[in-house]
């Protein structure tokens, strides 16, 4: 219910008076004679819309006006009773970024506004359930502080390392006792037969397929192919056939120890993932190798650089990247394949063949779950040293994990954050697909949010678009008159949706895929 009333004569009684109208949003209006006139927009008392407090920057005004009417600096929610807040840390304080109604529902028990997510000590946000209560946001600075590691003087962090350096030598000397007097007792079953010297710092004591040690001699190293953070690939020939050769310094043995552990894996042969042959240590500098089956036309990322598709072919890519994303996730035979999370999906971390389809690759990031069936011994987590599981390629983390508001020791966040990244594959891919442009003429290959944020993405700009604002790739105008536009654009919004439970699974986007396929077969 909309009304007006002239209310006192000076600006800043209107003001003032405007704020003791009970159930009613007012502003100040007009001025006329020497009264002003007060707009206000009342509820009934039976109404339950939220009011929150509502500041947004220019470029977020017309996202946030759509979560609720607005007058003046109140917002009243259309869609939600959670009030929210993000706010980012300049000199040691909170500065107000967005104050808003949240865009959908979501939980929000508490009255008050507490920061209950930060990344980097840099970024805040709260949510809350009473009216205004996103104008405070409760926040103790001295929780959020990082340790002061680098605080410690080389003394006192030797007086600190050396009992913890002895207790560590004690629990390792412990364990490996232990290990050893159970592999003797199980001997019988001979379960063990695959440890070998990585066994304990695998990442779960999981059933693994003995893989062949191959002897660095009978590989011929060729031309590098790629080079990732940690890796150099060769090019190489191994018993007369073209491979790829993963080459590891010997410090970043957890990287291979995890790789070659999810490769070994029963039942990691699918189409979709790059066939793994063997490992081995080079004899003179220690450092690992992983054999595996050579991609021809390299990483999709190079592939998109220098190719555009069809749309039959760039179905291709992305049926074959969507299954293979989705046998990775599966759980088979009561978790004697157990679901795996890639965790670092990429096109650098795509590989495509000669055919013209897809292969998943780089494993060292990746994260073996916890079977449904629960009858298997897998550890949900695959932890660097910080005890975090790790993150991939910055660009493609999703918005839950940029913001640090999950428990990403929970299986389903791993996958759904996965299902996230597909989503900016499926669009990297179709974005080089010239039946998609008119006349042919296709934009140049750019990664996820080059356009919009640049090539050297930082946390916090990409935290800002892609988390409040949550804004995505921009989708070209024109794929809307497309015959398969909508479903095309319903697709990548079903998959890089804000919610991660409101995402697609991989298993559904290759469905869906196989339905465009079919209905839209140029
Ligand atoms: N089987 C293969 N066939 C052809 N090229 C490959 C193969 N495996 C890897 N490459 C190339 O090497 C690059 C780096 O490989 P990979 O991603 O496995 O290394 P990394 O060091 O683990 O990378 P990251 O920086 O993503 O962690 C790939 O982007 C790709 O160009």
């Amino acid at each position: 219910m909309n009304y007006s009333y002239f209310c006192p004569n000076s600006r800043n009684e209107a003001q003032f008076a405007v704020q003791w109208v009970p159930h009613c949003v007012c502003t100040v209006g007009q001025e006329w004679a020497l009264e002003y006139q007060c707009i206000c927009i009342c509820i009934s008392s039976q109404s339950s819309l939220r009011r929150c407090v509502f500041q947004v920057t220019s470029q977020n005004y017309d996202k946030y006006t759509t979560a609720g009417n607005v007058i003046g600096s109140v917002q009243l929610c259309e869609n939600t009773q959670c009030c929210v807040g993000y706010y980012l840390i300049v000199n040691g304080q909170p500065k107000v970024d967005v104050l808003a109604c949240d865009m959908v529902e979501k939980s929000c028990p508490s009255a008050t506004c507490k920061a209950q997510s930060h990344f980097n000590n840099r970024f805040l946000k709260c949510v809350c359930n009473a009216d205004l209560c996103n104008g405070n946001i409760t926040w103790t600075p001295e929780s959020e502080e990082p340790l002061h590691t680098y605080s410690y003087s080389a003394g006192e962090i030797l007086k600190m390392a050396v009992p913890l350096a002895v207790i560590l030598l004690v629990m390792f000397i412990v364990i490996i006792a232990a290990k050893r007097r159970n592999l003797f007792k199980e001997k019988k079953e001979n379960l063990q037969s695959s440890c070998d010297d990585y066994s304990l710092s695998s990442p779960c004591s999981c059933q693994t397929v003995k893989s062949s040690e191959i002897d660095f001699s009978q590989i011929e190293l060729q031309q590098i192919v790629g080079q990732g953070h940690f890796a150099t690939v060769f090019q190489g020939k191994y018993n007369g056939s073209v491979v790829a050769v993963k080459v590891l310094p010997a410090d970043w043995k957890v990287k291979f120890t995890t790789e070659k552990g999810i490769f070994e894996l029963p039942l990691m042969t699918h189409a979709g993932i790059v066939h793994f042959l063997g490992t081995g240590r080079k004899p003179n500098d220690n450092s690992c190798f992983i054999v595996l089956q050579f991609a021809e036309y390299g990483s999709l990322h190079s592939f998109l650089c220098k190719h555009t598709t069809s749309w039959m072919s760039s179905l291709k890519l992305c049926q074959s990247l969507s299954q293979g994303l989705s046998y990775l996730h599966s759980d088979l035979h009561n978790g004697h394949k157990p679901p795996v999370a890639h965790s670092d999906l990429s096109s650098s971390n795509v590989l495509v063949r000669a055919d013209g389809t897809c292969v998943l690759c780089d494993f060292g990031c990746s994260t073996i779950l916890r079977s449904r069936s629960e009858r298997r011994c897998c550890q949900s987590h695959t932890t660097n040293t910080e005890g975090h599981a790790q993150l991939g390629t910055l660009h493609y983390t999703s918005p839950e994990i940029l913001e640090g508001s999950v428990n990403l020791n929970s299986s389903g966040f791993l996958m759904q954050a996965d299902v996230y990244a597909l989503g900016l594959l499926l669009w990297e891919i179709w974005m080089r697909c010239s039946d998609l442009f008119e006349g042919g003429v296709v934009p140049q290959h750019l990664v996820p949010y080059e356009l919009e944020l640049g090539a050297n993405v930082t946390l916090e700009s990409l935290i800002s678009y892609v988390s409040h604002k949550d804004e995505r790739p921009s989708i070209p105008k024109h794929w809307e008159l497309l015959p398969q536009g909508s479903a095309l654009e319903e697709l990548l919004a079903d998959s890089w949706d804000c919610e991660p439970d409101a995402r697609l699974t991989a298993h559904c986007v290759v469905d869906r895929l196989v339905s465009l396929r079919s209905s839209h077969s140029l």
